[in-house]
């Protein structure tokens, strides 16, 4: 039996990268009958049929997974921002880190695009919160060719996905890494009932040094139609040491009198920027729901 990792689903036919390179492989007929819905990412052990083919006879366990795109066993995002044009906005980048948070990704690494723009006395100020939670952050330039290679070595050996608002970089900074890696541009995303929905299906792109990315961006900034307004708190993970000490134990860390947490905020524990983004996500979660 050898072992590999799915990196892409075509038809009823999955794409096995192993050491020597990749195997096209169909399921095992009994994981159709459970239903089984093998992800992008997936680890895998298969049967060879010829040189070429083989079929999956197991599904090794999944160490995470990530529903948009879906793709399992995810070890990293690299949330993506420039330092300017587009500018940085904290508050976009704490909504990407939410959804991060809330994707329970193991690593989530910011990175500082387009540094040779940026101003720096400025940007150490607007990422000082960030440092202090203890998220860790890496400043580069893809067209200056800085700190590339730093990037490149947070790459190796891991599922990475980029994330982060357009025209920041995302590409430009993977073609920079590893040219010819054939990533998805220009997505397209239809409306469906639902809300956004994206009609592609994500692929694994291999590094030549070891690890693999995901071909299109994650989440986007405007999903958090399944975040509760009650969880929220998990994902500012700087409110964890406080946020059990309220008085009321249904505290949101609002209006609520006696909230430890605006008492951290006083006491400069946590960040006013930071709390100030908790509450305006918090707002925006509240009158959704209302609307429905
Ligand atoms: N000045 C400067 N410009 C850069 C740098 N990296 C990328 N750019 C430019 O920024 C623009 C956007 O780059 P993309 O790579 O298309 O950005 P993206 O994040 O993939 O954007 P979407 O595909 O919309 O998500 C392009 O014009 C790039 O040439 C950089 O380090 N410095
Ligand atoms: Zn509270």
């Amino acid at each position: 039996m050898l072992t590999g990792v799915v990196l892409k689903a075509f038809n009823s036919f999955y794409y096995i990268k192993q050491e020597q390179g990749v195997t096209v492989c169909k399921l095992r007929g009994r994981f159709k009958q459970e239903r089984y819905s093998l992800a992008v990412g997936d680890r895998v052990e298969y049967d060879l049929l010829d040189d070429e083919t083989g079929i999956i006879e197991k599904i090794l366990p999944r160490q995470s997974v990530l529903k948009r795109p879906l793709v399992a066993n995810v070890d990293q995002v690299i949330l993506t921002f420039a330092a300017a044009s587009p500018n940085l906005h904290p508050l976009l980048l704490d909504r990407f880190l939410v959804l991060a948070e809330y994707s329970k990704l193991k690593n989530i690494l910011i990175c500082i695009n387009k540094i040779e723009l940026a101003d720096l006395v400025l940007l150490e100020k607007t990422l000082q919160p960030y440092y202090e939670i203890g998220y860790k952050i890496i400043k580069v330039s893809a067209k200056e060719n800085i700190g590339m290679l730093e990037l490149k070595n947070h790459l190796k050996d891991k599922i990475s996905v980029f994330a982060g608002p357009s025209g920041v970089g995302k590409s430009t900074l993977l073609n920079a890494i590893e040219p010819g890696l054939n990533l998805a541009t220009g997505v397209i995303s239809t409306k469906i009932k639902r809300g956004k929905h994206t009609t592609r299906v994500a692929e694994l792109l291999p590094l030549a040094q070891g690890g693999f990315v995901v071909d299109t961006p994650g989440f986007s900034s405007t999903e958090f139609d399944y975040i509760q307004k009650t969880d929220l708190e998990d994902y500012f993970v700087e409110f964890r040491p406080y946020m059990d000490t309220c008085k009321y134990n249904t505290c949101i860390h609002d209006v609520e009198p006696a909230c430890s947490v605006k008492q951290a905020v006083l006491d400069k524990k946590i960040s006013q920027v930071r709390y100030d983004a908790y509450l305006n996500i918090l707002h925006e979660i509240q009158s959704k729901k209302k609307g429905f």
